[in-house]
């Protein structure tokens, strides 16, 4: 589990902002985990505000809800810098599904840090063929912590890395849960790759 090494408390005269990024494959738990520091960061009665891209419409339009139903109030916004306009006198930002973001959600981030605030984003660092999925690496370049958590092999019980696609479908985005997914290890990702 990743133990915060300073919560950014409110009144702490020097905060100097930080990102941190939560990546892995699907149902690896990012969500869980991004829920659960923003939740601590309530409780330690820190202003928290948290974003997600608009596209992503799984469970509810303005909540950001994981696989097994955990959930946290969010906004939807269209563009990276949104979160900048949206984010005003916040002490923490959440952003989930991050990959789904332009490119400028690098400089938003690292502008956010600048003010001051812990940015905790959550989101796919690789695409359903196994290749990066930008911004991501580049986001986790640039935060001062990364975790990438794993889930379980559907395949053979395994850890998980991979986030291997049910459908022929081509396009990177695309929308889906179990019906379209599954976590795999690397063996059997590869193997069943065309
Ligand atoms: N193959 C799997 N491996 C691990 N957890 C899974 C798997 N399939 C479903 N789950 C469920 O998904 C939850 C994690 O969901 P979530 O945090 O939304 O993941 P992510 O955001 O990484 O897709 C787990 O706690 C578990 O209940
Ligand atoms: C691998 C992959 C996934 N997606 C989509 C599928 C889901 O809607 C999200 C990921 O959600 P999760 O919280 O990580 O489970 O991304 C995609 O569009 N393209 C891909 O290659
Ligand atoms: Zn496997």
């Amino acid at each position: 589990m990743f133990i915060e090494p300073s919560l950014g408390r409110k009144k702490h005269p020097e905060r100097k902002g930080q990102i941190e990024m939560i990546c892995g494959s699907m149902f690896s738990g990012k969500t869980e985990e991004l829920i659960r520091r923003l939740n601590r960061a309530k409780i330690a009665r820190l202003k928290v505000e948290i974003f997600k891209p608009s596209i992503d419409k799984r469970y509810a339009d303005d909540q950001v809800v994981s696989h097994n139903d955990a959930r946290i109030r969010s906004t939807p916004v269209n563009f990276a810098e949104d979160i900048l306009l949206l984010s005003g006198d916040s002490d923490v930002i959440g952003i989930d599904e991050v990959q789904f973001f332009d490119s400028q959600i690098i400089s938003v981030v690292q502008k956010l840090a600048a003010q001051g605030k812990r940015v905790i984003m959550a989101g796919l660092d690789m695409d359903f063929r196994g290749k990066p999925f930008e911004p991501v690496p580049q986001l986790m370049a640039i935060s001062e912590y990364v975790s990438k958590v794993h889930a379980i092999c559907m395949k053979c019980g395994d850890l998980a890395s991979f986030s291997f696609r049910l459908s022929n479908e081509e396009d990177k985005v695309l929308l889906g849960e179990k019906e379209s997914y599954e976590a795999r290890c690397r063996k059997c990702f590869y193997e069943d790759l065309s």
